[in-house]
């Protein structure tokens, strides 16, 4: 690789680990949560994917960058992460839809990104001590200084800096959605279309009263960044949704129903990033390999006494990673259907919405404590 054009760029982490590499992207200085993605593809829905606002993040994958970037593959309009690390980063990508590279497209959205780092020894110290602050600079500021100032650029408010300004509407001739945008990737939004649904998207900030003057036939619940206890309003009008309209959540959106609902949530050691995270699900036995990207989790020992049922565990550690409603029209996973990157194992949980849908419209409805499989 030629690196003669690049600077010299370190990562530090707070635990006072120190990476040399080679800047690529943008130049400067970024702190960020340091977080690992265990997928071999998918590096453009990562980099755009809202959910990663305010991180830091490393590929496990050694090689990047090889098939550049094309139109088709962003599940935003611009990249959200703070700072990419690599190990090896592709300086001459090839691919029949490639518009640009992946380093002219970090220089524009001033993304700085690191390569030449041992991306096996930074996961095993996020493994082993946690996801962590870290920085990444292409200055020449000394480490214990920037190690003093690890908080610095700490998110606050993530889900209102990612959600919609506005309402806007993609119509279609099925049943009308909300979609509440707390950070959507545009995956959720395909997913609806694809089924004909006419699909209503707004703010996080939404009431349950603003929402219900639609008159949904059912409210999608989206992904979105930071800790899901940091949105309370969110949760509020959860609170005034459930038994109003059915609902479907996908991972901030599941986190954040099970609040609504009674449960909570916690902050996992080093979280689920990757696309292949194998899931059960326990009422009928199956198990998909799933796209997953999350940092928190629901309680199991929460649910107890809450109205909610567990539905899907992931078989790698045990955890929550699906619930319904025992009584109402609500359902929710922690990992993504819309798989934007990754396996298209649970894209028919958009079907068992839109069933779900037709079942209340109907008056058929079975609710999750009766159904029998
Ligand atoms: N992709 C998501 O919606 C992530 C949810 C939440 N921000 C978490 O990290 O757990």
């Amino acid at each position: 690789m030629n690196n003669t054009h690049r600077p010299k760029a370190r990562l530090i982490l707070e635990s006072g680990l120190v990476f040399q590499g080679t800047g690529f992207g943008a130049t400067g200085q970024r702190f960020g949560e340091v977080v690992f993605n265990t997928g071999m593809t998918g590096y453009q829905e990562i980099l755009t994917d809202p959910s990663y606002y305010g991180q830091i993040v490393t590929m496990t994958y050694p090689l990047i960058g090889n098939y550049g970037i094309n139109v088709d593959d962003v599940e935003s309009r611009h990249p959200h992460v703070r700072g990419f690390v690599v190990r090896e980063f592709c300086e001459f990508p090839s691919h029949f839809k490639q518009t640009e590279s992946l380093e002219d497209y970090l220089k524009e959205h001033n993304v700085i990104g690191i390569s030449g780092v041992d991306t096996r020894q930074l996961t095993k110290a996020i493994r082993s001590e946690g996801a962590m602050r870290a920085v990444i600079t292409t200055s020449d500021t000394p480490t214990h200084e920037l190690l003093a100032g690890m908080h610095e650029g700490s998110i606050v408010d993530a889900v209102k800096s990612v959600t919609t300004q506005t309402v806007y509407r993609s119509p279609g001739a099925g049943f009308r959605v909300v979609l509440i945008d707390y950070g959507m990737k545009s995956g959720i939004l395909r997913g609806l279309l694809r089924r004909g649904c006419d699909v209503i998207v707004v703010p996080a900030t939404s009431t349950a009263k603003e929402i219900l003057s639609w008159h949904p036939h059912g409210v999608m619940l989206s992904n979105g960044p930071g800790n899901p206890e940091d949105v309370p309003f969110a949760v509020e009008t959860l609170r005034g949704l459930l038994g109003q309209a059915p609902i479907f959540g996908i991972c901030l959106g599941h986190q954040l129903l099970a609040l609504a609902c009674g449960a909570r949530t916690k902050k996992m050691k080093f979280g689920h990033r990757g696309s292949n995270h194998p899931v059960k699900n326990l009422l009928t036995g199956r198990v998909d390999i799933t796209a997953q990207n999350h940092g928190y989790m629901v309680d199991a020992d929460s649910l107890q006494g809450t109205p909610l049922a567990l539905t899907h565990v992931n078989l790698n550690d045990g955890t929550v990673e699906g619930l319904a409603h025992k009584t109402l029209p609500a359902f929710c996973v922690q990992y993504h259907p819309e798989a934007r990157p990754g396996p298209t194992d649970a894209n028919g949980l958009f079907d068992d919405f839109v069933d779900m849908m037709k079942s209340v419209q109907e008056g058929s409805f079975v609710p999750c404590q009766n159904a029998k499989i």
